[in-house]
């Protein structure tokens, strides 16, 4: 099943409810410290004599860090507390725990750096949702000594958010806690899913306190292989090759056949019916060179200011015979190309995904992606080409507001890609790999979610697809080297990449790959 994501406002919430339901506060203190001990425990392995540092703040997350110390020993670890702003600064529940853990016997140490010694577990319990902007002394000391001994091997779990994390938006401040498990405590939190807060957070547990309802919209979810691998098409016994779909890609103006050849690509090695390559015609033989697979044939010359009506009109006839047009890659900038993704946009009747170039004259008609269409949209932005469509600073947390204004489907990519729907889902990618940092990964996604979306234009499916070329990013990786990975080697990797997502370990000669129905 998907994972429901939630903003740290709505898991405030949450707890409101079930405060009114009869839930005590403190009673979801000591499910959080439950969850923690656990979480530790796994981290090491053992629990007697494991000798456990919690550095503590004044806020409710110091109070989960005291109510843990004391439940650490009772199983016979050693837990050392330090609440870096000093003890006299607790107030309500926080202090109500401070008192407990020195009824048990505990001690509190007044340094954090003192309280970090021999540590073989630390604990983060500096700040949590109640924190925003630049951690502040005496935290952003205590982060720092923390780092330093996470430097010499001790392992670090983080109580809610890794503190200095942004658990909404998924930005880090300049000084935060890395963390190698975070414990998310009522429900999983968007930001934690979103890079750079992502890369804090290790192994993200999150640790049920049932104060979530049916009732409660999730703002995002991340889909897991087995999520993704149902959502994509799997080809109908005895459909013919028109029924799996065709896919016409509009990509290369002349000198840039690369992008045409590895969108090209990203759709065979996708899997579709019918792939065909429009290109210029210097790019037109380079794609059937290199992918016998695809049909290929030329658009007129776009960049002839008189001619490229023409060329416009041609495009959109070829499009009758297709299911879904990909138009962008290598398509070149200027008048010619600006028209045509204009026309596309406008006039259309069929799924049209544009990319890479074709975003960028979206960005020259603004007008042309507020019109009401009466096709399906679906835009592939790296920052850079966002950044110009939203005209000013990109915050991919808002990919969902970008996809109503617009009424199209926004897949913004970059670490932990967020796609959103006009329709209001949206979905942060958990797959991928830094390899997929490089020119022409992105043409490969544009053809994969064109070969996709040519059988039912299921807009889960875009979501679906890139969990599935990250994966084909981490295959390449590990088959290579995360530094050395070319985009061709990503769309190599495009179809065991979805083998084992589908459940299957590897190649096992004659072993068929299961079909849906007997893997649900
Ligand atoms: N349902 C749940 O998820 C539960 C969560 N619990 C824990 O409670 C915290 C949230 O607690 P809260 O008291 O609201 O906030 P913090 O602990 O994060 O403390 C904030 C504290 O720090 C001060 N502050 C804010 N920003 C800064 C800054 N930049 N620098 C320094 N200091 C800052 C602020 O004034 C406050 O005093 C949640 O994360 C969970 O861990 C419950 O225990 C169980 C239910
Ligand atoms: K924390």
């Amino acid at each position: 099943m998907p994972t429901p994501l939630f903003t740290p406002a709505q898991v405030r919430e949450m707890d409101a409810r079930a405060f009114d339901r009869g839930t005590s506060a403190d009673a979801l203190m000591e499910r959080a410290a439950g969850h923690l001990e656990r979480a530790v425990r796994d981290l090491a392995g053992y629990g007697y004599g494991l000798r456990v540092t919690i550095l503590c703040g004044k806020g409710n997350n110091g109070g989960d860090g005291l109510a843990l110390a004391r439940r650490l020993t009772d199983v016979g670890a050693r837990a050392t507390v330090c609440v870096v702003t000093g003890e006299e600064t607790l107030e309500g529940l926080p202090a109500v725990q401070r008192d407990r853990w020195l009824a048990r016997g505990g001690t509190l140490v007044s340094s954090p750096q003192e309280a970090l010694v021999g540590a073989d577990v630390t604990v983060d319990c500096l700040l949590g949702t109640g924190a925003a902007g630049e951690p502040r002394d005496p935290y952003r000391t205590a982060i720092a000594a923390l780092a330093a001994e996470r430097a010499q091997g001790t392992p670090v779990v983080a109580c809610d958010v890794p503190s200095g994390v942004d658990a909404e938006t998924g930005t880090v401040a300049e000084r935060a806690v890395t963390a190698d498990v975070t414990v998310t405590l009522g429900a999983e939190k968007v930001g934690l899913r979103m890079w750079p807060a992502r890369g804090r957070c290790g192994d993200l547990v999150t640790g049920d306190l049932g104060i979530l309802e049916r009732r409660d919209e999730p703002v995002a979810w991340s889909l897991d292989d087995r999520d993704a691998d149902h959502l994509l098409p799997f080809p109908p016994p005895g459909a013919h090759k028109r029924q799996r779909g065709r896919v016409l890609i509009v990509a290369g103006a002349q000198g840039m056949s690369g992008a045409a050849v590895l969108a090209t690509r990203g759709a065979v090695e996708a899997g579709v019916g019918l792939v065909t390559c429009l290109a210029a015609p210097g790019s037109r033989d380079a794609v059937a060179g290199a992918v016998p697979e695809a049909l290929t044939a030329t658009f007129g010359d776009l960049d002839d200011r008189d001619d490229h009506d023409a060329a416009v009109a041609d495009v959109l006839a070829r499009a009758q015979d297709a299911d879904v047009v990909v138009a962008g890659p290598g398509l070149g900038r200027g008048g010619g190309p600006t028209a045509l993704v204009r026309a596309l946009v406008e006039r259309l009747e069929r799924p049209l995904v544009l990319d890479a170039d074709a975003v960028n004259a979206l960005a020259e008609v603004p007008e042309a992606l507020t019109a009401p269409r009466a096709n399906a949209l679906v835009l592939t932005p790296h920052e850079g080409e966002l950044a110009r469509l939203v005209d000013g600073p990109v915050q991919r947390n808002r990919a969902s507001e970008y996809a109503a204004d617009w009424g199209a489907t926004v897949v913004a990519k970059g670490p932990g890609t967020v796609t959103a729907s006009p329709d209001g889902r949206t979905w942060v990618c958990a797959s991928g790999s830094v390899a997929l940092a490089t020119g022409g990964t992105g043409d490969v996604l544009s053809g994969m979610i064109g070969a996709v979306l040519a059988g039912d234009v299921d807009l889960a499916r875009v979501a679906a697809t890139v969990h599935w070329h990250g994966r084909a990013g981490e295959a390449a990786a590990a088959l290579r080297h995360p530094a050395a990975v070319r985009a061709g080697a990503v769309a190599d990797a495009v179809p065991t990449a979805r083998a084992r997502m589908a459940g299957d370990p590897g190649p096992r000669p004659g072993a068929p790959i299961p079909r849906p129905e007997d893997r649900r």
